[in-house]
Order: C-alpha cells, then sequence, then structure tokens
C-alpha cells in the first residue's frame, strides 16, 4: 500500500480546500496533498504537496489522522495534517483551484463521501484514525475511531 497525504489549512472560521484538476480525486473538493515519494516521510511530503499545488507554504503541520483507503484501482495509507500557519496567497496550478470556504459550510456534496466523516472532528482540533473501502465510487465499509493518538 503506497503513502498519501492529505492537509487541512485551518484559520479562525475559514479552511482551505482545492478543486483538483487531476489525478486521484479529480472534480472533487478536498485538501491540498499527494502521494509521498520513495526517501521522502509524510511531513515532508505534505510541505512540498501543498506547495506544488497552491504555492503556500505551511509551517509544523500535525498529523491528527489517518486512514487506509481501498478501491478497484487504488489504495493507499493516507496521513491528513492541520496546519494553522503558512506563508503566500494560495494560487492556482496545473493540478488545483483553491478556495476558501467557512469551516461551517463546506461543499461536502462534491467531496469525498466519507470526508464527512471525519473533516469535522480534525476542523475542531480532534484526531482520528479509519478504514474505508470504496466500490464503484461509493463507501461500502466506514470504520472510524476518533480521539486516538496518531504519530
Ligand atoms: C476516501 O478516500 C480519500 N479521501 C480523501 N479525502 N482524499 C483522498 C482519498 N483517497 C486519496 N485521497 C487523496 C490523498 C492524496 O492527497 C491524493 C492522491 O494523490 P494525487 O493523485 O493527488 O498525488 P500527486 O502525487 O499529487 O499526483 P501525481 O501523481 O499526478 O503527481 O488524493
Amino acid at each position: 500500500m503506497r503513502d498519501a497525504t492529505l492537509c487541512h489549512l485551518v484559520t479562525d472560521d475559514e479552511t482551505l480546500l482545492i478543486h483538483k484538476k487531476r489525478g486521484v480525486g479529480s472534480d472533487r473538493y478536498v485538501g491540498p496533498g499527494g502521494k509521498v515519494e520513495p526517501g521522502e516521510t509524510p511531513s515532508e511530503c505534505v510541505v512540498r504537496e501543498v506547495e506544488e499545488e497552491v504555492g503556500v507554504r505551511v509551517h509544523d503541520p500535525e498529523k491528527v489522522g489517518e486512514f487506509e483507503y481501498y478501491s478497484e484501482d487504488w489504495d493507499a495509507l493516507v496521513h491528513v495534517y492541520r496546519a494553522t500557519e503558512y506563508e503566500g496567497t494560495p494560487s492556482e496550478s496545473d493540478e488545483a483551484i483553491p478556495e476558501w470556504f467557512p469551516v461551517g459550510d463546506l461543499p461536502f456534496g462534491e467531496m469525498w463521501a466519507t470526508d464527512r466523516d471525519w473533516l469535522p472532528t480534525v476542523l475542531d482540533g480532534g484526531t482520528f484514525r479509519g478504514r474505508f473501502v470504496y466500490h464503484e465510487g461509493d463507501p461500502r465499509v466506514v470504520e472510524l475511531e476518533t480521539g486516538v493518538r496518531v504519530d
């Protein structure tokens, strides 16, 4: 199983999502992130991917969750980070269009279905661990624990 990352950048009332232009999850809103490269740690990956996708550098992202994702065509262990400090102004890249959303009004209808299960916990400062099995684009198995230690 390969490793991938997601970053949820949170300000007082808003969080930064991307509208993905290509790759896994294209046409959905999701946190910026991507696949961990050989020789790279997940925390190095998340900083690199956020910079590549939206042009901002996050400071001290904290790992707050992880989930195993299985589907017919892809599986991964996704390491989820929350960051509150960053430098730069989010801008469009060839992979992503960044957009800020109020934390209480996220576009869940245009996101991975299981984001609804864990993202509010992350935005509220909590932690989680999950296992999600998708079939034909829909979640068939959803196992989730919150308030766990993840490092
Ligand atoms: C339920 O499954 C998923 N939920 C969410 N929220 N995000 C997911 C899920 N499965 C995968 N992802 C994320 C994790 C990564 O951020 C991306 C996959 O990586 P991507 O294809 O964007 O990788 P890159 O290295 O950026 O792309 P290239 O290989 O095209 O450079 O999806």
